[in-house]
């Protein structure tokens, strides 16, 4: 499930990572929530994703509060170039502890990257934050494809080893995994 802020790139992030387009032009608010499946090969298994997408205003809040319980997976995004949307990232965090299942693989992402003359929030920011709460990170861009399949992928992956080993030595791998292919994607860095 993808959650975050409105504007952050929720829905652009989805349709890259199934299309391989950037939706450009005006900008379409998501009105409650839309999933959309896609299937990929993990390590020789196929893995059905079926991903949630979800409106990041405020007044469909109680909408997306009652699909946290179901959810596998979160990606909570923020936007580079938008202050406010880092900083409710601990707000989302408080709305995901209290709605999600205790275990549910968390990944925070701050997307739009390719536009580095408008970016105010720099990657140690979000560095910082996402280790002060244990959680893997990646800077994307859903305009330029950077980081996306990446980071779907590393929740495929996580998700089918989890099924099949114990979470704790996972949660490591995942970081691991996250770390070593996240630091290979280098064509947006200011
Ligand atoms: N430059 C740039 N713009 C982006 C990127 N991702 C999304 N955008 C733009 O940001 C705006 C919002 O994108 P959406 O994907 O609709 O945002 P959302 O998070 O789904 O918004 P809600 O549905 O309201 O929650 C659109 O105008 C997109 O074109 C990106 O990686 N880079």
């Amino acid at each position: 499930m993808l959650v975050g802020d409105s504007g952050v790139g929720k829905t652009c992030l989805l349709v890259r990572f199934k299309d391989g387009a950037f939706l450009a032009g005006t900008f379409i608010s998501t009105v409650g929530i839309d999933f959309r499946n896609k299937v990929l090969d993990v390590d020789g298994m196929k893995v059905k994703l079926q991903i949630w997408d979800t409106a990041g205003q405020e007044r469909f809040r109680s909408v997306t509060h009652a699909y946290y319980r179901d959810a596998h997976a979160l990606l909570l995004l923020y936007d580079v170039t938008n202050k406010a949307s880092f900083d409710n990232i601990q707000a989302w965090l408080t709305e995901i502890h209290e709605y999600a299942q205790h275990d549910v693989v968390l990944m925070l992402l701050g997307n739009k990257v390719d536009s580095a003359q408008e970016r105010v929030v720099k990657r140690e920011d979000g560095e910082k934050l996402a280790k002060e709460y244990g959680l893997p990170f990646m800077e994307t861009s859903a305009k330029m494809g950077l980081n996306v399949d990446l980071a779907f992928t590393a929740i495929a992956k996580e998700l089918k080893q989890r099924s099949m080993k114990s979470t704790s030595e996972l949660h490591f791998q995942l970081h691991d995994y996250v770390k070593r292919e996240g630091r290979r994607a280098s064509c947006c860095r200011p």
